[in-house]
């Protein structure tokens, strides 16, 4: 099939390049010029594993990219894939979507064959029929349902693995209004949805978008449940990890998603719990439960500082943060949990070394005045105390022989010799 996809992130050129691979033909519309050059040179703009691969078997073939939204016009199907970022007050903020809509409706107008436009973008129910269609409707001059459709696909691939997550996922989901839409959606997905281990969901749109959301808001709240859990358990001078690994055991909880901790971060769980809060608010529905998973992972950064206290005076001591980017894997640190270990330690007095394999040169304009080490081990060197912030496998078995003060305050369970240290504390164990 003929796919053009708005929005070459994350999400538009992970699947631009998966759709490619599976055969059909595919263009990014993208507003940033770099990126149309990079994808049009065979080069990845994202750091994803089997990304560039994909990039360069079909750039120049079956997959192009191109700042020009009359491209369009050759395709089927366009999928947006923008940004739907969270506004000063928590809610969501469909601006760009609204643009990329207007843009996309202008593109359409005259357009001889039927066309479907997928939001894939994480949209609150109703985004889709009441903002997305009425915008394609005005700006083409086509009623939606006599020559554009409109549906939704939500995306549930995660930073570092996506083009896995994408090509190999647990379900897919199709918010449709017809069975016709539907079955362009079937066909487009056909090698994936052939595949053992894919369930294939097929709903209604208002359905598709908040099952995106309802995913988030269930796994962020694990993870704040397992944190309650696990600071109550270090309360009890117990071992989370140990409790929760037997509570996974389980087949209706699941072992998954049971590290306790700094707690999460990331360009989507916080700003989507958020965007949930803040919808449900205006539906008049006050989700309190939602507000507590994010009360308890505001917490866990201070817990953790609170406990390195209890053995380093933070004012004028030197404390290493091994670990900046949100999770092992990317050097994203969008809502990363380490800038708010770095933000309560600088406002109690203490120095901050800081130190990531990939992730420094995006934390340093933000924090200019904190020093940056080029290893673990030079991080460590001379600290009068540490804390772990993400579970690098790199720091596993660190040396801590050049510390001032062997203390340790880990926020993910790393492997440590602890008899290697003078202290070790875990977060929640
Ligand atoms: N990143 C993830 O892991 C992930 C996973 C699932 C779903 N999502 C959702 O998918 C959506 C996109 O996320 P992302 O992480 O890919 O975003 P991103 O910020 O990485 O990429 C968005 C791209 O859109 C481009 N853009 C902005 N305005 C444009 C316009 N008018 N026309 C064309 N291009 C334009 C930007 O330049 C950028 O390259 C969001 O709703 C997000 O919540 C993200
Ligand atoms: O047991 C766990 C698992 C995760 N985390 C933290 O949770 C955050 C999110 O991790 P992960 O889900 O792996 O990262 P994302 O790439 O943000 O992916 C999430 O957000 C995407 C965007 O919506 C979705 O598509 C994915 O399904 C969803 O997992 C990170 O800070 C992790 O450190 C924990 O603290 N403990």
């Amino acid at each position: 099939m003929h796919v053009s996809i708005v929005g070459s992130g994350y999400v538009g050129t992970t699947v631009a390049a998966c759709l490619a691979d599976l055969g059909h033909d595919v263009i990014n519309i993208e507003v940033d010029e770099d990126i149309v050059a990079t994808i049009n040179a065979g080069e990845a703009p994202i750091h994803e594993s089997g990304l560039a691969e994909r990039i360069a078997d079909h750039a120049g073939t079956r997959l192009r990219a191109t700042t020009n939204y009359d491209a369009v016009r050759e395709t089927d199907v366009t999928f947006l894939c923008l940004p739907t970022p969270q506004a000063d007050d928590g809610s969501l903020d469909l601006a760009i979507m609204e643009a990329g809509a207007e843009s996309l409706g202008r593109a359409l107008a005259g357009k001889d064959d039927d066309h479907l436009v997928v939001v894939k973008s994480t949209v609150l129910p109703g985004t889709t029929e009441d903002v997305v269609a009425p915008i394609l409707e005005a700006e083409s001059g086509t009623p939606i349902g006599e020559g554009i459709e409109v549906a939704m696909n939500p995306e549930f691939l995660r930073m570092g693995t996506a083009v896995q997550d994408f090509l190999e996922p647990d379900k897919v989901v199709f918010g449709t209004a017809s069975d016709e839409t539907a079955a362009i959606l079937r066909e487009l997905y056909s090698p994936i949805l052939e595949r053992d281990g894919t369930d294939l969901v097929e709903t209604d749109i208002r359905e598709a978008e908040l099952i995106k959301y309802a995913n988030n808001a269930f796994l962020a709240s694990k993870v704040s449940l397992v944190n309650e859990l696990g600071n109550v358990a270090k309360a009890y001078g117990a071992d989370a990890y140990e409790v929760l690994e037997a509570v996974g055991l389980d087949d209706r909880i699941s072992e998954r998603f049971m590290r306790s901790g700094l707690g999460w971060g990331g360009s989507c769980f916080p700003k989507d719990v958020n965007a949930l809060r803040a919808g449900a608010r205006e539906q008049g529905y006050e989700p309190e439960l939602l507000d507590a998973t994010v009360a308890v992972n505001d917490g866990q950064p201070r817990r953790l500082v609170a406990l390195l206290a209890d053995h380093v005076p933070l004012e004028g001591a030197r404390i290493a943060v091994l670990g900046l980017a949100f999770k092992p894997g990317t050097d994203d640190i969008r809502k990363s949990r380490a800038l708010d270990v770095i933000d309560a330690l600088t406002a109690r007095g203490a120095d901050v070394v800081a130190y990531d394999p990939v992730a420094i040169e995006n934390v340093r304009p933000d924090y200019p005045d904190i020093e940056y080490a080029d290893s673990a081990e030079g991080a460590l060197a001379d600290a009068d105390g540490a804390v772990v912030a993400t579970d690098w496998p790199e720091f596993d078995d660190l040396s801590f022989d050049g510390m001032a003060r062997k203390v340790l305050v880990d926020g993910r369970r790393i492997d440590v010799d602890e008899d290697a240290l003078e202290v070790y504390e875990g977060l929640t164990w």
